[in-house]
């Protein structure tokens, strides 16, 4: 089995702590270097101290492209494209990218939007790879299949809740326990950053697809995991939602449609969304559920390391549920 030698920078954040954490277990790669500026020269586990007893690598302030297939960026808001720009990956290297700078069209380059159940023939073919956004990945699975079919006919209403891991590993006011704990607040309303690449992907499924999306998003009092809320008018009868659903993540390993209502604890620490759907009226209910960390991030980029480098789709990305 070929051996994928992989560089992740931006190591010491949240998302690179939870690449470590997944290539570290993955039976077909081998992680060359991890690079960080502030933890240069430190273990992985002075930072992860979870990973005691589990690396002996350390953190380097150096880029060893020349050994490795694929780097794995997980850097913080819009510093990406600096980055490559100062420090540019030779072909044949590929690239995988966590941030929000090559999602949409306009600025994508030679980047393929990385959400396997909305385009995994061209996330094959791919040179490099911009990951979505983790409440736009939520919140996409649980509306394709209506768009796939063209009934995202009238304006779409959406309630998203967040674990604080999504802000990222710098402590800000909203993500501190004394905040946090015992605490819940809605944040950029109706403007949310991910509403762009949430409208991009529907639009390429429903062409005429130009409907008003409403979102809230809201921060939650735990640490992983989004749900997401959707309803809007559709004329289906709930049996052939369901089964809109059901047969469009036939072929996905990770997208699951669940006939209860679905929960956080039985996704986090997965790289699964559970999505539930019900009709009341005319109004269809879509819910939608995925660790940020995995599905919404680091699990989603190495679902599309495996598939840029014909792997099993789900290499070392089937782990145990928590449960409770
Ligand atoms: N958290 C989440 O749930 C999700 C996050 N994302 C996206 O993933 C990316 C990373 O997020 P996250 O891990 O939470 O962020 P963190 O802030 O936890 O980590 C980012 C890391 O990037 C490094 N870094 C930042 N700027 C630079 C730079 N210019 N050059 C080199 N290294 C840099 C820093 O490490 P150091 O200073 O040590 O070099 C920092 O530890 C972000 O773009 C985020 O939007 C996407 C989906 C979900
Ligand atoms: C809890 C929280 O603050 N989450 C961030 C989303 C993190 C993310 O995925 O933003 P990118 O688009 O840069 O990848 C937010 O809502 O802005």
């Amino acid at each position: 089995m070929t051996n994928i030698k992989a560089g992740i920078i931006g190591g010491a954040g949240f998302t690179g702590g939870e690449t470590l954490r997944i290539l570290l277990h993955h039976p077909q790669v081998e992680i060359k270097f991890v690079h960080s500026r502030s933890n240069a020269g430190n273990k992985l586990y002075a930072v992860h101290a979870d990973l005691l007893g589990e690396t002996e690598l350390t953190f380097t302030e150096h880029l060893h492209y020349e050994e490795v297939d694929v780097v794995i960026l997980c850097l913080g808001h819009g510093e990406s494209r600096v980055f490559l720009q100062n420090n540019p990956v030779p072909e044949p290297v590929k690239i995988i990218d966590l941030s929000h700078d090559f999602r949409l069209a306009e600025n994508a380059g030679n980047f393929v939007y990385g959400l396997p159940e909305l385009q995994r023939k061209r996330i094959k073919e791919a040179k490099a790879i911009a990951n979505p956004g983790c409440f736009a990945t939520c919140i996409q699975l649980g509306l394709l299949p209506l768009a796939k079919a063209g009934q995202l006919q009238e304006e779409i209403h959406i309630s998203a809740i967040t674990g604080s891991t999504g802000a990222g590993q710098k402590l800000q006011k909203t993500t501190g326990f004394t905040w946090r704990n015992n605490n819940i607040s809605t944040y950029k309303a109706f403007t949310h950053q991910h509403l762009h690449e949430i409208k991009q992907s529907l639009a390429s499924l429903q062409g005429e697809f130009q409907q008003e999306i409403n979102f809230i998003p809201y921060r939650g009092n735990f640490t992983r995991g989004i749900l997401a809320s959707i309803y809007l008018n559709c004329p289906l009868s709930e049996e052939e939602v369901v089964h809109l659903y059901q047969e469009y993540y036939q072929e996905h390993p990770f997208t699951h449609v669940s006939s209860q209502p679905v929960d956080l604890k039985q996704v986090v620490n997965t790289n699964k969304c559970f999505i539930h759907v019900q009709k009341q009226g005319n109004k269809v209910l879509i819910t939608s559920a995925i660790d940020n960390l995995a599905k919404g991030a680091s699990g989603q980029a190495i679902q599309n390391m495996n598939l840029l480098f014909g792997l099993e789709e789900t290499a070392g990305l089937l782990w145990k549920p928590a449960a409770f």
